[in-house]
């Protein structure tokens, strides 16, 4: 699928459903997390219908809505169930727009297990999608930007770009240039994050896609 966009970052809560809100609104796209860990303090999906605007976009139901904060394979597994990833390529298809991108976020990064044997990275490849990825800006995220470029890489992944999420990142060029991935654009940690500053970020963002 040409339209359909993977985003995954360089781990968990480095801002890939704030920027997945930005690039949803930035293309009119439909919005999907098919699984969603920890339930307790809202889903990813309800944060992204708080922060479009544009009245086409759709935000599907998640695949798994599973209560323990953890990778999913953990958290199915305190459930009592195993994630079926064909169960999950068959529903993008059927919420696929026919002529509009589709967002797709993953849990935490790239080799977060969805099953005992299958990898978010897995997943991705069987999405037959294209990747954004979310880099944090915190000591340590040179080396975790870096370890999931190569990922990427070594698996033959098509990746459209980075999003570097929060402050100036001091080393976003050299991450750039060690990866040969493009920078697709910057979000600016925010005080107060609602449809206003995603709309006005939205507006910003450069995709190539567009
Ligand atoms: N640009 C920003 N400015 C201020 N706060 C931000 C920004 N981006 C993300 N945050 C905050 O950081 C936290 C983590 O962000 P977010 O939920 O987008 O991470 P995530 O990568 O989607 O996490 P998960 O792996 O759980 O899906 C949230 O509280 C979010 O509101
Ligand atoms: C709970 C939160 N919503 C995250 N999406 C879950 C991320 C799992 C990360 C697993 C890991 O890398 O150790
Ligand atoms: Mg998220």
């Amino acid at each position: 699928m040409t339209n359909r966009i993977f985003i995954t970052g360089i781990g968990t809560g480095v801002g890939k459903t704030i920027s997945s809100a930005i690039i949803t609104e930035s293309l009119q796209a439909d919005y999907w997390k098919p699984v969603q860990t920890g339930l307790t303090e809202g889903t990813d999906t309800d944060t992204i219908k708080s922060l479009l605007s544009n009245p086409v976009s759709k935000c599907h139901r998640e695949a798994y809505c599973l209560k323990e904060p953890a990778s999913p394979h953990l958290a199915a597994r305190l459930e009592g169930i195993t994630i079926n990833v064909k169960r999950i390529t068959e529903i993008a298809d059927t919420y696929q727009p026919a002529n509009r991108p589709f967002i797709i976020e993953g849990a935490g990064g790239l080799m977060v297990p969805i099953t005992d044997t299958i990898f978010t990275i897995d997943l991705i490849r069987q999405l037959k999608a294209r990747v954004i990825i979310v880099a944090g800006n915190y000591l340590g995220s040179i080396n975790h930007s870096l370890l999931t470029a190569s990922v990427l890489k070594q698996e033959k992944i098509p990746v459209l770009g980075w999003i570097f999420s929060g402050d100036t990142h001091s080393n976003e060029d050299e991450v750039v240039a060690w990866s040969g991935f493009p920078k697709l654009g910057r979000i600016p940690q925010a005080s107060h994050i609602d449809k206003a500053f995603v709309k006005e970020q939205a507006e910003k963002l450069s995709l190539q896609l567009k």
